[in-house]
């Protein structure tokens, strides 16, 4: 049974698939403080929360069973997603489910902030009727600034187009092909400023959007602007726009969301010229009943190892490209096994290449398996597809991958080239149409080798005799052999032997075989092996 616990006011009917599902507990508990969600958090597979709990690294850290963290929304700012991908957990959320609703809360802003709503509503429900005092602005003709053309920032441009605004966008993803079709005009930053009468922002919080809108910034835009904030708090400098609104250069502003939430600064709630909202860009029925259904399917999904859709701390791949790369992933994993094993030792430094239709292909996946392969020989069951690049990272490692369309020899190819020291292993593999994995180069003595569960890899003088007196050593430990390579450099030098066994082989089978004369190396080889790799648990735990 999956326990999942969700916290904050989720929509009850977006979570029913949970609730029908016949391996799922919910426990549904509002209003926790952080030290009692410490306390349970022990005892759940997953953790649905909005933006009101925050999900840090010390909650994560009690988390020991928690496989998923779902934000039912969009911004996971409230949750330590580099901890959460130390610990292997997937952080996923539901990207454009309030799309719509955001959108149409900015534009509602935008209305109300020019034509002064709330502010003559304020007035009459004071009992007061003073037609004079609420004289607005059109938007017609105007310019509108908006910096973040993604989603909601390309849902707002699409609005604002109909009251015939001209609409300046920024953002660095823009190009000028999406600009022209979306009828608006691609701007830098500065441009924005300079000759927008309304900007509205539209970016996630990251260090490069931080204060984005600072006093620099607005000293730079018309006087008479009008700003509005529906994306985070903190991608406005509070301060500066409180300045330059004070100082009758900037003619008002629009917020939904703020630095510190729920906001304490008098100086910006107060203000005549300031309109403010508490955090309502999603909170329409639509997008709460769709937020919740979206992160719901999408954890069942998860526990039943299908595709992960919206991980905020995993590759995303399309579920074409998902088919494609599926016969690489297992044979990538084990290319690093054998090669960690091989060089016996944490690498000091790893390079993978691409080759032939691989350099086609979005190779992130394959690149995790690899780096997942290497890492477990030293790490075990800590290291999954979520963590895998964030552990080497901590462990101080880096990767090289080289991409490279000539073919090897193979329609597709990959290498793993591990270094320790003066010692290097490496090894090569490829996807032999019709017949399945195989690994094909080890330390560049050509093989032609099935990857499966046991393997065992000797090293060899060239000389008669060898190949019958392993096979009776195996013999006479009751070890069938399956299959068997051989590779020389030359006839009479070094050669190598790899043996695929029907079971695992114990460390004194490998003493014995080393009293063979003229054997240099014996090594037994254990790898991951699934009958029917399924690229959806690819990505899961
Ligand atoms: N108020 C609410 O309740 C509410 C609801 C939904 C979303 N949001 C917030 O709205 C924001 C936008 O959401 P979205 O779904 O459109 O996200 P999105 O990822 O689709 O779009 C964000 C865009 O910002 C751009 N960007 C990143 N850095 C930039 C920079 N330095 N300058 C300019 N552009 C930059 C990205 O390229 C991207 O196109 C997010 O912060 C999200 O959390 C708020
Ligand atoms: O949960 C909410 O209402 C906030 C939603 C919004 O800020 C988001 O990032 O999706």
């Amino acid at each position: 049974m999956y326990k999942i616990l969700v916290t904050d006011s989720i929509n009850v009917q977006g979570l029913q698939s949970l609730y029908e599902h016949p391996s799922i507990l919910v426990d549904k508990k509002d209003q926790l403080s952080s030290a009692e969600l410490r306390e349970i958090i022990g005892n759940y597979d997953a953790l649905i929360v909005r933006s009101q709990t925050i999900v840090s690294k010390e909650l994560i850290h009690s988390a020991h069973r928690l496989q998923i963290i779902a934000r039912a929304g969009v911004g996971v700012d409230n949750i330590d997603v580099e901890a959460a991908t130390r610990k292997g957990i997937i952080v996923i959320n539901a990207p454009g489910a309030n799309t719509i609703a955001a959108c149409e809360h900015t534009l509602a802003m935008l209305l109300s902030l020019a034509r002064r709503i709330p502010h003559a509503y304020q007035s009459m429900s004071n009992g007061e009727w003073n037609r004079n005092a609420f004289k607005g602005v059109e938007l017609y003709e105007k310019t509108l600034g908006i910096i973040g053309m993604g989603k909601i920032g390309t849902e707002v441009a699409k609005r604002a187009k109909s009251f015939q605004m001209k609409i300046l966008g920024y953002d660095p993803y823009l190009t000028e092909e999406r600009a022209k079709k979306l009828g608006i005009v691609k701007a830098s930053i500065n441009e924005i400023a300079i000759q927008s009468d309304f900007i509205t922002v539209h970016t996630p919080l990251i260090k490069e959007t931080r204060n984005l809108v600072n006093d620099e910034f607005l000293q730079k835009t018309k006087r008479g602007v009008r700003i509005i904030n529906c994306a985070r708090g903190g991608i406005i400098d509070e301060a500066a726009l409180i300045r330059a609104i004070q100082s009758g250069h900037v003619a008002g502003a629009a917020l939904d969301v703020f630095t510190q939430e729920p906001p304490t600064n008098l100086d910006l709630l107060q203000h005549p010229n300031i309109i403010v909202t508490p955090h309502l860009g999603a909170s329409t029925e639509e997008a709460q009943e769709k937020v919740a259904k979206e992160v719901s399917d999408e954890i069942i999904n998860i526990f039943e190892s299908q595709t992960i859709r919206h991980a905020v701390n995993a590759p995303q791949m399309s579920g074409e490209t998902q088919l494609k790369m599926k016969p690489y992933l297992q044979l990538g994993e084990q290319l690093a096994e054998i090669a960690i094993q091989l060089l016996k030792k944490a690498p000091e430094k790893i390079d993978i290449a691409y080759y032939g239709d691989l350099v086609e292909e979005d190779t992130s996946l394959l690149t995790r398996y690899m780096v997942k392969g290497i890492l477990s020989y030293h790490l075990s069951d800590s290291v999954n597809l979520i963590n895998a690049i964030h552990l080497l990272k901590e462990h101080g490692l880096s990767y090289n991958v080289q991409r490279n369309a000539t073919n090897k020899g193979f329609a597709n190819y990959m290498e793993l080239v591990l270094y320790k020291g003066d010692k290097k292993v490496n090894i090569g593999a490829t996807v032999l149409n019709g017949y399945g994995a195989r690994i094909v180069n080890i330390n560049n003595y050509r093989v032609d080798v099935r990857p499966e569960q046991h393997l065992l890899y000797i090293k060899h003088q060239d000389i008669p005799g060898m190949i019958g007196q392993v096979g009776s050593i195996l013999g006479s430990y009751s070890i069938n052999i399956g299959t068997m390579q051989v590779g020389r450099a030359a006839i009479g030098g070094e050669a190598i032997m790899i043996l695929t066994l029907d079971k695992k082989i114990e460390q004194e089978v490998t003493h014995a075989l080393h009293s063979i004369s003229g054997l240099e190396d014996v090594q037994i080889l254990e790898l991951s092996y699934e009958e029917e790799l399924s690229v959806e648990k690819a990505l899961h735990l």
